[in-house]
């Protein structure tokens, strides 16, 4: 059992969102994270702490995997159609938990879905904010994209930056995001094209830097001072494993050294989880196919289900 009260959620429903899907980048593997999760114990792990849960597979009579290609279309970007698709699929589930008083517990899967999950927790509740917990700030959009990965651009379409640039598929997605309601954590491998959005639009972020300089404690206030100062509304927190450095979380796609020891990536959901108010959270990028060894696949996976925890109101004592 958990002490912290949950204000968005305080029946403790939860609902365990599999996303098990590759498409927003060119590896494999991905797409077996929430299989893996699942087997840890998560669903256990999350009741052990006062949580009904569910588990719910929007994803499941969809072969996206097989249709995958690592070619660009003439919009710059891969994938477009899975990539939509499984999006609004996810989107669907996400406000379909939130309608029924449930909390959305979204496992990846890699992190394209949070186009589908922040547009849906900012319709179910406009005030809603989003802390973005990443080595990468996910904010590319169709014109700045090098890679063309589209797991690399989730945040500009949800705020509608450079529109003209999206492919026809994205047009379902809300464009429900404003710059002064978001808040990045761990930031350590950003593109110059995703700087300058950063600057343009004066975008909360918090990087390596200043987890070093200030400490996560004061990191994790700061965030919240910039995208819910009155400590009222509803966060959504979208976590991907990379934020955490790779000596911890080896089995991920885009590694970066020097990120968040495994203590301080924990205790921003533990953090969170203070506030009493988070209202949805995502999981994703945990890929079982990279590690080099078993070792890796259970760090990576263990990690994954403490970060949920975490969130959802486990404690030291
Ligand atoms: N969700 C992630 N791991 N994203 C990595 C993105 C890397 C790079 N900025 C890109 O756009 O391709
Ligand atoms: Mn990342
Ligand atoms: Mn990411």
């Amino acid at each position: 059992m958990s002490d912290i009260q949950y204000k968005f959620h305080p029946n403790k429903k939860a609902t365990i969102i599999t996303a098990p899907f590759s498409g927003g980048q060119p590896k494999g593997g991905v797409e077996l994270g929430p299989e893996y999760i699942l087997k840890a114990g998560f669903e256990k792990q999350l009741e052990h702490l006062g949580w009904q849960t569910e588990v719910a597979n929007p994803l499941e009579k969809t072969n996206y995997e097989a249709q995958k290609s690592n070619d660009k279309d003439s919009f710059g970007v891969k994938n477009t159609k899975i990539v939509s698709e499984c999006c609004q699929k996810i989107h669907e589930a996400v406000r379909s938990a939130l309608s029924s008083d449930r909390l959305p517990v979204t496992i990846g899967g890699d992190h394209s879905i949070g186009t589908a999950t922040v547009s849906a927790a900012l319709e179910h509740n406009p005030d809603a904010c989003v802390l973005w917990i990443d080595a990468h700030a996910d904010i590319n959009t169709p014109k700045t994209t090098e890679s063309g990965n589209l797991h690399g651009c989730p945040i500009s379409f949800v705020m509608g930056i450079d529109s003209d640039s999206y492919p026809p598929e994205f047009a379902w997605v809300p464009q429900n995001l404003k710059a002064n309601r978001i808040a990045y954590i761990g930031l350590r491998d950003v593109d110059d094209g995703e700087k300058a959005i950063l600057k343009k639009y004066n975008i909360p972020a918090f990087s390596m830097y200043h987890v070093d300089k200030y400490g996560i404690g004061k990191v994790v206030e700061m965030a919240l001072d910039a995208v819910n100062p009155e400590r009222k509304n509803p966060i959504h927190l979208s976590y991907d494993v990379d934020a955490i450095d790779p000596s911890f979380v080896p089995a991920t796609g885009t590694r970066v050294e020097g990120g968040l020891s495994l203590r301080e990536g924990l205790f921003i959901a533990e953090e969170i989880a203070h506030t009493g108010l988070l209202g949805s959270i995502d999981i994703v990028e945990t890929n079982p196919l990279l590690a080099e060894t078993e070792e890796h696949i259970l760090d990576t996976v263990s990690a994954a289900c403490a970060i949920g925890r975490c969130a959802l109101g486990q404690t030291l004592l």
